[in-house]
């Protein structure tokens, strides 16, 4: 058995952002390979009017979970949704809740976070930043806490052409910010946020690094890491190829282009674009748990899960590749036949967005008028659209990451785990 897995047997484990793509993949991995883990208890908020057990009981019934229940039958026994939301200062946990999570909990996984590139500066700093902070308050009160694992993305320093595995510091203090967005109006907040955000590309990379640095000044007598994943996309191998929930990152471009709604997308073929499968990233996570809480090193580690400087992939290979799959499985109701290719200047991608997204978006429209029907392919196109507009930044530039601490890691696992593990090399 695994090493890693046999550790997590008979823990406690508390999950924020478990509902989420990597939430899932995440708690999915722990019951499906330590099925005698304790408990693992969830911060769940009430959504789409379903109660927190509502939406557990969907995510245990999905199909990502079909595996989980042949090995972990006691699944529902063993898995605790506590009614929390992130954007209140006490969470908005019980008492009672709140006494049994800080008693019991041996391991955090801090995965929750708004991850929209257009999200406002106050809701980002709220869930990113003040939450990350109360949830570190928390963690200092957990006497069996033997490992709290942050995680953070590989672009919370994007601003810099080389990122090393440590925290750089920010421009603004943290508690500062926090504070300011108790007082400031949402007006005021639109007026400074440019200037507060500098040289981030977004509110969502500019608070992931406050939260960073929230967790370095915050780490307290803590066993605390932080794991800083690229561009996530679906699974590789566990618990099967291709699961994906959401269209965030890679998944919303690869959808549109089987849909055949893109058709040309600007990008360098040449260059590298740095994705890893979540599968992996949840196999690092795991990895890093079982090592703060068993080797203690001395001080916080950052470990970049990036595949940039160990098995690059570029534009040139990832997307002929993506072409060719989604042709040779189709997708349903797809608007036209996948085609699509790479613009590299401004002019080309005016071009090619008029002639091949925006004009066939109005023409087809025009037919649903006329036939009656609510025109609706105007609309999807220009969302499309500025969905790319705020992703360019990451696909027209290019990173390097170090991964020593990463590597260094991988050295560390039985050999078991190693061939468990490190598929990025
Ligand atoms: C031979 C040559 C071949 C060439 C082939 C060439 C082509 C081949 C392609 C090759 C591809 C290869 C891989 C590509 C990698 C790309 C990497 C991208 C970089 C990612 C950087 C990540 C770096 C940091 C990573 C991190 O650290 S965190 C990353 C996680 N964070 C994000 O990625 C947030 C991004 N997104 C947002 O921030 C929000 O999406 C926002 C954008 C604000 C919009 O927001 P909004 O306009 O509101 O749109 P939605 O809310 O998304 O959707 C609203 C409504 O439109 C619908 N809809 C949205 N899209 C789509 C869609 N596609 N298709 C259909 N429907 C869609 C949706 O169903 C909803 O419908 P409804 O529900 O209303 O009915
Ligand atoms: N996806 C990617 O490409 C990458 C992601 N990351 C990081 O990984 C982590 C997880 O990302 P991902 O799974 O993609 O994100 P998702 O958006 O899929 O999940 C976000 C999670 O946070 C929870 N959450 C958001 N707001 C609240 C709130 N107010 N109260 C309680 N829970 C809340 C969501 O709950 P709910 O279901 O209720 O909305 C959800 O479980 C994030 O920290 C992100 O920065 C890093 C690099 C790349």
């Amino acid at each position: 058995m695994s090493t890693i897995a046999a550790f997590y047997g008979g823990k406690s484990i508390l999950i924020t952002g478990a509902t989420g793509f990597m939430g899932k993949v995440l708690m999915e991995k722990l019951f499906r390979t330590s099925p005698n883990l304790k408990v693992i208890y969830i911060l769940v908020r009430p959504k789409a009017d379903q109660t927190p057990q509502q939406r557990v009981f969907q995510i245990l019934n999905s199909k990502l979970f079909e595996k989980v229940k042949e090995v972990c039958p006691d699944v529902h026994e063993k898995i605790r949704a506590i009614s929390a939301d992130l954007n209140q200062s006490d969470f908005a946990i019980s008492k009672e809740d709140t006494q049994e999570l800080l008693s019991c909990t041996n391991i955090v996984f801090h995965c929750a976070a708004t991850v929209r590139f257009d999200d406002h500066l106050r809701h980002a700093v709220q869930l990113n930043v003040a939450a990350t902070q109360q949830l570190l308050l928390m963690a200092s009160q957990m006497p069996k806490l033997e490992a709290f694992i942050h995680i953070s993305t590989a672009y919370s320093n994007c601003n810099l052409k080389h990122i090393d595995e440590v925290i750089y510091p920010c421009p603004v203090e943290p508690k500062k910010i926090i504070d300011s967005m108790e007082w400031l109006d949402d007006a005021v907040i639109d007026e400074i946020a440019p200037k507060l955000i500098g040289d981030w590309p977004n509110a969502y990379t500019f608070t992931k690094a406050l939260g960073e640095m929230v967790v370095q000044q915050e780490s307290r007598n803590l066993n605390i890491a932080i794991i800083r994943p690229s561009i996530v996309g679906a699974t590789w191998q566990e618990p099967f190829p291709g699961w994906v929930d959401n269209l965030n990152g890679p998944n919303g471009i690869i959808i549109a282009t089987g849909k055949g709604l893109l058709r040309a997308l600007r990008a360098t073929p040449k260059d590298v674009l740095d994705v890893v499968p979540v599968d992996i990233v949840v196999n690092l996570t795991l990895a890093v748990g079982w090592y703060m809480a068993v080797r203690r090193p001395t001080s916080m580690l950052i470990y970049h899960c990036t595949s940039g400087n160990l098995n690059p992939c570029n534009w040139g290979k990832m997307g002929p590749q993506v072409l060719a799959t989604v042709k040779k499985f189709p997708f349903e109701k797809a608007f036209r036949r996948p085609n699509a290719d790479f613009t590299t200047n401004t002019i080309t991608t005016l071009y090619w967005n008029t002639v091949s997204h925006r004009a066939p978006a109005i023409i087809y429209d025009f037919c649903l008028w006329l036939t009656g029907r609510k025109p609706r392919m105007t609309k999807l196109m220009n969302r499309l659209i500025r969905s790319l507009s705020l992703v360019e930044y990451f696909i027209k530039q290019t990173w390097e990451w170090s991964t020593y601490n990463t590597e260094m890691l991988m050295s560390e696992l039985s050999p078991e785990d190693r061939r468990v593990r490190t598929a990025l090399t």
